[in-house]
């Protein structure tokens, strides 16, 4: 089966400059990441801040440039230029991100936002696109006499449900969420979660699901790919990932995670400093806060490597023996 996305070697450098007069430094934000979404997929992307998940999200749509690699959709690279293939390429796979008030539009009501999409994208006739809106709307919760309104009369959780409802508009293939329910309440974010996991069986989308907060990712994805400094270190499926996580990185976010009723006994805590993508450590990147170092992590970076049937994971340790994904 065909991946509905697939991204080959990802990399970003931003040259960052700390000061007026510092030279600028490179930041690898994406340093040589692949990975693969099946239709109806819903792959987490977690990592601390600064990982690179965001830029990841936004090449995986081609809204940031592709310095080296190649994203291919449905089995078609997507075109460097933004001609009319790249327009009708990415009318089938949309951004939700954290903000909705930054995404809506606040001169527009709630209804002439959803609207939009369908003009631009000349997706069905004009007069059925009363009908669609208030569709795309009670897909996605809202009420009928909300469609008047403008996005500051809206609750957070509301503006993110008509957010979502705009990217449903166009019948996306494939959502690029990037931490969407960060800035909700804790209490709204299970309800948005939820929404998004019917719309996706529903309708057979798939979810890029980009979150700091593992909780949320546990509830919504079927696999899980962990950032460190612009690289992926271990992969495998969301119940793999949280019963067994491997890559000591791993281990010590998973462990972080409260369990109801679960004494926090043999939780790894991390060490060290929080990572620094401007200033990345020799070897392995890890090295300076994992406690199962050896001499190798300090001098030679692991590549990723299938240590089990479905689990990918970038460690000298852990690997021992087990073959380079690339190879
Ligand atoms: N436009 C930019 N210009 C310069 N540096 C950038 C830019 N965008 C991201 N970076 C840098 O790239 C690195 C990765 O950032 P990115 O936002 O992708 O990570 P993240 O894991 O999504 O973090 P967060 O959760 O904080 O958004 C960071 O060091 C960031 O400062």
């Amino acid at each position: 089966m065909t991946p509905l996305i697939q991204a080959t070697n990802l990399a970003r450098i931003y040259q960052v400059r700390r000061g007026l007069f510092a030279q600028p430094k490179p930041v690898r934000a994406v340093d040589g990441v692949s990975l693969a979404v099946m239709p109806g997929e819903t792959l987490g992307i977690v990592g601390e801040s600064g990982s690179g998940k965001s830029t990841l999200g936004r090449m995986l749509l081609g809204i940031d440039q592709l310095q080296a690699g190649e994203v291919r959709f449905e089995g078609r690279a997507m075109p460097e230029l933004r001609t009319a293939e790249w327009r009708a390429l990415r009318a089938k796979m949309q951004l939700v991100y954290q903000d909705p008030l930054a995404a809506l539009d606040r001169r527009l009501t709630i209804a002439s936002q959803l609207a939009e999409p369908l003009e631009i994208h000349r997706i069905i006739p004009k007069d059925q696109r009363p009908a669609r809106v208030a569709e795309l709307m009670v897909a996605v919760g809202l009420r009928q006499d909300q469609a008047g309104r403008f996005p500051h009369e809206l609750s957070g959780g509301q503006r993110q449900r008509a957010v979502i409802a705009r990217a449903l508009a166009s019948r996306p293939k494939l959502l690029v969420c990037d931490e969407p329910v960060s800035a909700l309440d804790v209490s709204i974010q299970a309800q948005v979660v939820n929404m998004l996991r019917q719309l996706q069986e529903q309708n057979g989308i798939a979810m890029v699901f980009i979150s700091h907060d593992l909780k949320v990712v546990r509830n919504i994805a079927d696999r899980v790919a962990v950032m460190y400094l612009g690289r992926i270190v271990e992969e495998a499926s969301s119940d793999v990932i949280f019963r067994s996580p491997r890559h000591p990185y791993t281990q010590a976010l998973v462990s972080s995670v409260p369990v109801p009723g679960k004494l926090l006994e043999g939780r790894v805590i991390l060490q060290g400093e929080p990572p620094n993508p401007a200033n990345r450590p020799a070897g392995c990147a890890f090295h300076p806060r994992c406690s199962i170092a050896r001499d190798i992590c300090r001098s030679t970076a692991p590549v990723l490597r299938q240590i089990e049937n479905r689990r990918t994971a970038a460690c000298h340790i852990v690997a021992d023996g087990a073959v380079p994904v690339a190879a």
